[in-house]
């Protein structure tokens, strides 16, 4: 991939990442180089357990690196306030949030709070960035709910909504469709796709859903573990990169289809 410094959004190099205890340090992949292009929707994948939420936690700070350089917009990541990062990255985890009163519209103004100070602080410009990230997830007729009131489908919507409110240059979704039927599948992966192209955004995900990221995502990290691909569907398929994801005695790669396929006897 060629890519003109300029329009890099997110850089790592020689990046290591893992787990650190005083005991030991557990590498799960390393020699990471990646460049993230601006306005990019960008699909992780890889089997289970080989280092995705790792390495998404890692390029969010909230994990640090084992080894290696991850840049921001060409500034150390490990140099960023955790206000400033706020302002650029935002984070949207599967994870099921510790059980409180607020409503859905409170925890999406929360996405506002790298700007404000508190809700009754919403200025114009929050409450329309507030809305409009509410019209784009379609859960205007959830604002209202508590949010432990809501399926796991609804909260990934309303996380996703968050994000959106927190009007950041970055969004990192690990397995945003986690709990999602077809449907919504879909309809989080085309929202996602449809805000890159409007918004400009970089949107990095990380996803199981192999055959559809690679309808619409722009382009890949593929790790596996001997190596890690990066690059456009085209350009991995033709370095057979997909075929690497997984064992093969009972899904293949089918290039033509481009999509993973299951194998007859
Ligand atoms: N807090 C932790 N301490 C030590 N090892 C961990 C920790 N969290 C995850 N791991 C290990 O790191 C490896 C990568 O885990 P990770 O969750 O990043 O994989 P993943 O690709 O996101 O998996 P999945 O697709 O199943 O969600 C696994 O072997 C896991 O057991």
């Amino acid at each position: 991939m060629s890519k003109s410094e300029k329009h890099i959004v997110l850089k790592t190099e020689n990046l290591s990442i893992g787990y650190q205890t005083k005991k030991q340090q557990t590498i799960i992949a390393s020699s990471i180089n990646l460049s993230v292009e601006k306005g990019k929707f960008i699909a992780l994948l890889g089997k289970n357990g080989i280092g995705k939420s790792t390495l998404l936690r890692t390029l969010s700070k909230v994990q640090k690196p084992l080894e290696g350089s991850i840049k921001i917009n060409q500034k150390e990541l490990s140099t960023y306030t955790n206000q400033e990062l706020s302002t650029s990255l935002s984070l949207v985890l599967t994870e099921r949030l510790p059980l409180s009163q607020l409503t859905v519209f409170e925890l999406i103004a929360l996405g506002r709070q790298p700007y404000t100070n508190w809700i009754d602080k919403l200025s114009p410009n929050d409450l329309k960035k507030i809305l409009w990230a509410i019209e784009e997830t379609e859960i205007t007729h959830l604002k209202d709910k508590r949010f432990y009131e809501l399926s796991d489908g609804q909260l990934q919507r309303v996380l996703i909504a968050r994000a959106l409110a927190q009007d950041t240059e970055i969004i990192i979704l690990d397995e945003p469709t986690a709990h999602l039927d077809i449907h919504h599948t879909f309809k989080v992966f085309s929202l996602l796709k449809k805000l890159v192209e409007k918004t400009g955004k970089t949107i990095i995900i990380s996803t199981h859903e192999i055959n559809l990221a690679i309808q619409l995502a722009d382009e890949f990290i593929l790790l596996t573990e001997k190596e890690i691909h990066s690059g456009t569907s085209k350009e991995l398929i033709n370095q057979n990169a997909f075929e690497k994801l997984f064992p093969k005695e009972l899904i293949s790669f089918n290039k033509t289809l481009e999509q993973f396929i299951i194998k007859k006897n």
